[in-house]
């Protein structure tokens, strides 16, 4: 069985509720979704085909117990699945990040989601697949990438009219270079939302878009 993959590298989770535990990036080739501030562009065509199999033993050269499978949109190439199976089979804690234009509801339940919601301003609104919200388990995250006003107000309706906070944790990251995190900060002080703040810390320590 193989995948496409852009690349495999170690660095420190820069996302999410594992943000700073050493981790290995499988970042799958493709995405079906054009967002507006889409950082990892460089994802979306080429890679190469890997094993499975070797996928495996090039995680193995790294010291770690944390993977994050990321795209692209890893989700994309049905494959990913037995790969985070095999992963978490392996004992590894393994993490997805999902942009949520796809279905959700088979990923192994060992497995950490990480479900973007995408906001009007992404330009992908249209393409999220809400059902996916049932699907989220309490120990899953779900996350917006905040680009302007509107988006935050959008956001902050959508978690409060669905009980979201209840649910699991929701993250509000700003887009980068578009929307100050002390402005985003400011918004969520201001209308007291049990929503977690973050920044993306590779971008702080490394001033690039993944942090290797
Ligand atoms: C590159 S995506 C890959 C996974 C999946 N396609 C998705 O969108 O969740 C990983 C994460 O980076 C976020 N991201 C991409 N570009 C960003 C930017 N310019 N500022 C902040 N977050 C960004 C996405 O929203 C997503 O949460
Ligand atoms: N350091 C680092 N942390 C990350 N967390 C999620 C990433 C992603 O691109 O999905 C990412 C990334 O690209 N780099
Ligand atoms: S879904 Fe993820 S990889 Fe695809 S365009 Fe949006 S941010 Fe980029
Ligand atoms: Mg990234």
């Amino acid at each position: 069985m193989t995948i496409r993959i852009t690349e495999i590298f170690y660095s420190i989770q820069g996302e999410s509720g594992t943000i700073g535990y050493p981790t290995v990036f499988v970042r799958l080739t493709g995405c079906p979704m054009r967002c507006s501030y889409c950082d990892t562009a460089y994802a979306f065509h080429g890679g190469n085909k890997m094993e499975l199999a070797d996928i495996v033993v090039e995680v193995g050269k790294y010291q770690v117990k944390h993977v994050c499978v990321t795209g692209g949109e890893p989700l994309a190439q049905p494959e990913c699945h037995d790969l985070m199976r095999t992963l978490c089979d392996a004992g590894y804690k393994v993490s997805v990040e999902t942009g949520g234009a796809i279905d959700i509801s088979q990923v192994d339940k060992r497995v950490y989601i990480v479900l973007d919601i995408k906001t009007p301003a992404s330009n992908e609104e249209p393409n999220n697949k809400y059902g996916n919200l049932d699907h989220i388990k309490a120990s899953d995250c779900l996350k917006f990438v905040i680009c302007d006003d509107n988006d935050y107000q959008w956001a902050k309706d959508f978690v409060d009219q669905r009980g979201l906070t209840e649910k699991c944790d929701v993250f509000f990251s700003p887009s980068a270079d578009q929307l100050s995190a002390t402005q985003l900060a400011d918004w969520i002080i201001r209308d007291q939302l049990a929503v977690r703040m973050q920044v993306q810390l590779h971008k702080i320590l490394w001033n690039n878009e993944a942090g290797r």
